[in-house]
């Protein structure tokens, strides 16, 4: 998707909204900072007509003339220091509350819309938009400043000649539209930057994660190296170059005209009738006021990066844009319990259509009842919908249709946070948090004894509920992942193909020992299982196929686990 495409005015005019909204909360500083800084800027200004007055001064200057003199040089001094502090402070708030905006935009966003971002979109996105959007609102006042000098020369030359104030203008607008010209290629270039930045992404995911496909397999390794992240590097470059020799160009073209405007000035003295105070006035200002007018002309680049990475930031905000209530900072409402049972009552989701316009996956109606104390298995082919069932169960995903009951009660939506405390999970993907338990809430003291029967304390353990280390096997990580869930003492816990990644041995344990004893302590246990020889371990097994509940059973335990199944 190229970004260039959109409105340049209304962006412009979204960006300076966002800037001034994200200063908002620190505008007491930021407006300090710009007034000091203004404050020195115009006393640069005064500063300058100050020194012109002196050296035109025939019988030399007096102590008056040093008094202010030195007055406007500490304005001018401390108030550009002021602006260059208070900016900074400002600046590193700004980052902070934008990154940390981001990020909760993230906690709270629906599960499905996280879903739907590519891994590698979200971390560029992370890492270049927020910065770029932040190094132009962090310079915000800085640009006000140079603003200031450059406005308050304008008037000094304004009270020196109309006539050369006239001159000058010709000569900025000119600069102004052939900057106008480049800024528009320049802006393409940055936006294609970024969609390379995308790709630079991917590629670093590819080399780090796929490490170990990519040392086996030199073909594919050539084409990532060489085609792939090679090929985003070189554009990147290549565009930031041609940016930048846009910009240059551009650049240099404002500096010839300033000084063909100085050079006109000494021609037209003659003509104009100027007094040799007004040209020299001219020439000292016209120099001075070079630096903050390249400063201004300096921030197009920042503000065309920092246009091409709010629309990205503003898409990922609104692509985040979780209306469910997630508690992030404060504890949120009560946890609920679960008495009975939860059921879900003609409970339906589908998956947005696909690219190729292919409609999505359909799960439900679901008529089901997961109750306190059972051991419920679901099974089903691949892609028969049992993961689905379980994101909707755990309130991950939002029913489109139908309803979840808590103990008979529907589950509102702004109490569906509160709902999904009742749970504990091991995914497939899960991630393994090495802070075992609930955070604030203590280790539960059987935690030590339940790593031995896990058969993995010779391996770990436990410091001040920390995993000593977590560069496990997969099936030992597994095993840490499920005295997470079995810690957080929920009184529901889902475990995705848990015992998958298992040894024969283990496996047998898991079933026939731990899931009993899990029920033994009163909690409900959803297991989504492929191992059809433990199937007689549940109470009740939940066949799926294709979306549906095909069939719910409850077949026999085999003699050889019955023993120990507890049933
Ligand atoms: N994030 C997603 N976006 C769109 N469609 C999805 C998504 N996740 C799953 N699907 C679709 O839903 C179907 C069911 O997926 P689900 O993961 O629920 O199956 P499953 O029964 O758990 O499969 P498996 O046994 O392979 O884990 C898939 O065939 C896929 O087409």
């Amino acid at each position: 998707m190229n970004d260039s495409k959109q409105d340049p005015n209304q962006d412009r005019f979204a960006l300076l909204c966002a800037a001034l909204g994200l200063l908002r909360p620190f505008w007491p500083t930021a407006l300090a900072a710009t007034l000091l800084g203004v404050a020195g800027g115009l006393a640069t200004a005064a500063l300058l007509a100050q020194v012109n007055r002196g050296l035109q001064e025939p019988g030399g200057v007096g102590a008056g003339f040093f008094l202010a003199f030195a007055g406007l040089c500490g304005l001018s001094v401390l108030g550009k220091a002021a602006a260059g502090v208070g900016n900074s402070l400002t600046g590193q708030k700004v980052i902070a509350a934008l990154r940390k905006d981001i990020a909760a935009r993230i906690l709270r966003a629906p599960v499905a819309a996280i879903e739907r971002q590519r891994i590698h979109r979200l971390v560029a996105s992370l890492v270049n938009d927020v910065e770029a959007v932040s190094v132009f609102t962090f310079n915000v006042s800085g640009y006000a400043v140079a603003l200031a000098v450059t406005l308050g020369c304008f008037g000094y030359l304004l009270a020196l000649s109309p006539a050369l104030l006239l001159l000058v203008l010709l000569a900025v607008a000119t600069g102004v539209l052939v900057t106008h010209h480049a800024r528009r290629a320049w802006m393409e270039d940055y936006a294609d930057v970024r969609d390379a930045q995308d790709d630079l992404q991917k590629q670093y995911r590819a080399i780090t994660e796929g490490a170990k496909e990519l040392r086996v397999d030199r073909p594919r390794r050539r084409r990532v190296f060489g085609v792939l992240l090679g090929g985003a590097v070189d554009r990147i470059a290549r565009r930031k170059s041609h940016a930048m020799r846009l910009f240059w160009t551009a650049d240099a073209v404002g500096s010839g005209l300033f000084f063909l405007v100085i050079g006109v000035a000494l021609l037209l003295r003659e003509r104009l009738a100027l007094e040799p105070a007004a040209v020299s006035g001219f020439a000292i200002v016209l120099l001075y006021v070079k630096g903050p007018i390249d400063q201004l002309v300096g921030a197009l680049p920042a503000l065309g990066q920092a246009q091409v990475a709010f629309r990205r930031v503003a898409r990922l905000a609104a692509d985040f844009d979780g209306r469910e209530p997630v508690a992030l900072e404060e504890p949120g409402g009560p946890t609920p319990e679960l008495r009975h049972a939860i059921a879900l009552d003609g409970v339906r989701y589908a998956y947005p259509a696909g690219e190729d316009g292919r409609p999505g996956f359909t799960v439900g109606p679901i008529d089901l009842e997961i109750r306190r104390g059972e051991i419920l298995f679901i099974v089903g082919d691949n892609g028969s919908g049992k993961t689905t069932l379980i994101k909707l169960l755990l309130g991950l995903y939002a029913p489109q249709a139908g309803a979840i009951r808590l103990d008979g009660r529907p589950v509102a939506e702004a109490a569906r946070d509160d709902y999904r405390q009742l749970f504990a999970t091991v995914f497939t993907d899960y991630y393994l948090f090495d802070e075992v338990g609930t955070p604030g809430a203590g280790l539960p003291s059987e935690a030590e004894r339940y790593l031995e029967r896990l058969d993995i304390a010779h391996k770990v353990s436990l410091r001040d509920g920390v995993f000593s280390t977590t560069d496990l096997s997969t099936g030992q990580r597994k095993r840490l992942a499920l005295l997470n869930a079995w810690a957080a003492g929920r009184p529901v816990i889902v475990f995705d193909e848990w015992a998958a990644d298992q040894d024969p041995g283990f496996r047998h344990l898991f079933y026939t020992e731990l899931l009993p004893d899990l029920r033994r302590q009163g909690r409900a246990l959803v297991v989504i299982s492929h191992d059809d020889r433990y199937f007689g371990v549940a109470d009740r097994v939940v066949h799926m196929a294709d979306g549906r509940i095909a069939l719910v059973s409850a077949p026999a335990v085999p003699e050889d686990i019955a023993g120990n199944a507890g049933r």
